[in-house]
């Protein structure tokens, strides 16, 4: 039977609260845990005061967003598509050796479908739909960096939150944090093939209503799969994860004999330690995605949370299952 669960009367706050619809997304528009014109000190634009006040403005704009509204279009500035060319151009180049199969199928499809190219940052909306039409994934503006929780909640409904801005024109092949050059270059191309959708809506179900404890493992095993993921394709490792492909550096170093490659074991990856702002020691081997959404489901299913969750594609909510 489908129990409500939340943190209402019947279980009072055991169990987190988590989104059930849609518009319950709409949320996490005021949680965002750092405000995208707070850079940090170390970050390039932190000392440009066009540049932060250009972050604020693009800021403001995902603030405003709602469900069911189309993605508000950014007006570019010339350096901005300028630095976008640049790690366009210079990621590109290294697809045929580095990406997966997956990556390097879809590329051509968003270049001909939602004008990637090397002149104009690409919009969002655009890329939204196409991926829609793919898997059903749906794409979000972001104001900045949302809680672990509020962003694996949302893979439960095939949705992705990106930013929409880009890095400072002075480092173009350095961010320390998600930009658009990240977004788009690292995480759409993989959200339009099927096996990929179903893994990641995988994570994203076993988030709902779990606890601190699972979340920081769930955030893990998202960042060494969908960020920092490699898999082995016709013997040949591949890099499948954003942080990757978004990456020259740390692609070429990733596919290099440095870094160690373990397989991919939820139970294991969970609880691998990872440094944010340099290369990985380690990085963890999948076979396939449709392997590695197996694991992930019989992780969530080892996890201490007293219900399971279905999402019903045609009302797009979650359903609620008792496991008394
Ligand atoms: C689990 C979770 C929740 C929110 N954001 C993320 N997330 C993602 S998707 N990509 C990047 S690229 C980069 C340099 C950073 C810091 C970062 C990041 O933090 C991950
Ligand atoms: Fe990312």
């Amino acid at each position: 039977d489908v129990r409500v669960i939340g943190s209402d009367s019947t279980t009072g706050d055991s169990v987190p609260w988590f989104p059930r619809k849609l518009t319950d997304l709409d949320t996490f528009a005021e949680k965002v845990m750092e405000m995208g014109e707070e850079l940090s000190s170390d970050h390039p634009g932190a000392h440009d005061p066009v540049y932060r006040a250009r972050r604020a403005e693009i800021t403001r704009i995902a603030k405003t967003y709602r469900t069911g509204q189309p993605v508000p279009e950014i007006e570019y500035t010339d350096e901005e598509n300028e630095t976008w060319g640049k790690v366009f151009r210079g990621l590109t180049a290294m697809y045929p050796t580095h990406a997966c199969r997956e990556h390097q199928y879809v590329l051509p499809l968003l270049i001909q479908n939602c004008g990637y190219n090397d002149k104009k940052i690409p919009q969002i909306e655009q890329i939204s739909r196409f991926l829609k039409d793919c898997t059903g994934f749906t794409i979000r503006p972001v104001m900045g960096l949302l809680s672990s929780r509020d962003f694996l909640n949302s893979f439960a409904f095939r949705i992705f939150y990106s930013t929409q801005y880009i890095r400072h024109s002075s480092k173009p092949f350095y961010t320390p944090e998600p930009d658009v050059c990240h977004e788009l270059l690292g995480h759409v191309p993989l959200f339009a093939d099927p096996d990929f959708a179903d893994f990641s809506q995988e994570i994203g179900l076993a988030s709902l209503g779990a606890s601190d404890e699972d979340i920081a493992k769930l955030a893990t095993i998202f960042w060494f799969t969908v960020e920092f993921g490699l898999c082995r394709q016709d013997g040949e490792i591949k890099a499948y994860g954003a942080g990757l492909l978004s990456s020259f550096g740390e692609l070429e170093y990733a596919l290099s004999d440095k870094p160690e490659l373990r397989p991919f074991d939820p139970s294991k990856t969970a609880v691998q330690k990872y440094p944010i702002t340099e290369f990985q020691p380690t990085y963890f081997v999948a076979e396939s995605f449709k392997d590695a959404q197996e694991k992930v489901r019989d992780f969530a299913a080892s996890m201490n949370r007293p219900f399971s969750v279905r999402y019903n594609a045609l009302t797009q909510t979650i359903e609620v299952l008792d496991n008394k």
